[in-house]
């Protein structure tokens, strides 16, 4: 079971961009979306979270199909855009609040979980702050602390590391790994190949709309005659 993607074909109003795209994320592994500017994959994410209709294929997850059944398929996922999408008049506290309350979870039960996630991302001492008024990378933590409050098992995660410095990179990481070790199912897109090698359990390779591979990091390291510390030099 898991995320499953089968001949996917998408894009925009007269232009295609995916072409037979086929990629499986099985529960409880990290999967993530590699290719090089343009190659398709905030494309994938923008029709696997049903933010664009797609054109034929089908996007499963756990039975659940994303065109048959649009609402149970997003209540089971967390997704975390490349730009955080923050409300200006909303303190850090009232975002945590609204993001529980839009998922119909029980607040009291899910802010012990949330704060233990705010201060991983040193962001205890700023319930009372506008968003709007934090960085780039603190504003990339409150998204991943609502989304990693809800417990969702699946997240679909564009660019994690963007902005975010080498704590929270680490703490992001180990998040991931927990989420996965307790059966959830995670596709993120990166540019960062050689640092997600390490954490990874597939890469998918995509490459002018069209899944060139799927494999672990060891096995494309090997294929491509590189190591996995030299995954930077795959596209070239
Ligand atoms: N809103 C849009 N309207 C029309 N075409 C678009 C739109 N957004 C992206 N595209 C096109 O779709 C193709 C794939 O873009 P996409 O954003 O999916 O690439 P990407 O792999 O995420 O790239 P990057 O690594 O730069 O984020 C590109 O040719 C791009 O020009």
């Amino acid at each position: 079971m898991g995320l499953s993607i089968k001949k996917l074909y998408g894009g925009y109003a007269g232009q295609d961009v995916l072409k037979d795209v086929s990629i499986t994320v099985p529960d409880g592994q990290i999967v993530a979306l590699i290719g090089l500017n343009g190659a398709g994959k905030s494309t994938t994410f923008k029709h696997v979270i049903g933010e664009r209709p797609i054109r034929s294929g089908k996007v499963v997850f756990n039975e659940v199909d994303l065109v048959e059944n649009p609402t149970a398929f997003k209540e089971q996922l967390a997704y975390i855009p490349e730009q955080p999408i923050l409300y200006d008049e909303l303190t850090l506290a009232e975002h945590i609040h609204l993001m529980l309350a839009s998922h119909g979870l029980d607040d009291q039960e899910h802010w012990h979980q949330a704060m233990a996630l705010l201060v991983t991302f040193r962001l205890d001492n700023k319930l009372h702050w506008l968003p709007k008024h934090f960085s780039k990378g603190m504003q990339q933590k409150v998204m991943l602390v609502a989304a990693f409050s809800l417990k969702a098992p699946l997240m679909v995660i564009d660019e994690p590391f963007l902005g975010l410095d080498v704590l929270a990179q680490k703490a992001l990481v180990q998040l991931m790994e927990e989420r996965t070790k307790a059966g959830g199912a995670i596709l993120l897109t990166t540019h960062l190949l050689s640092s997600a090698a390490a954490f990874v359990d597939q890469f998918v390779w995509l490459d002018q709309g069209e899944v060139r591979e799927q494999a672990s990091p060891a096995e494309l390291a090997a294929e491509h005659q590189i190591s996995l510390v030299e995954m930077d030099e795959l596209f070239s």
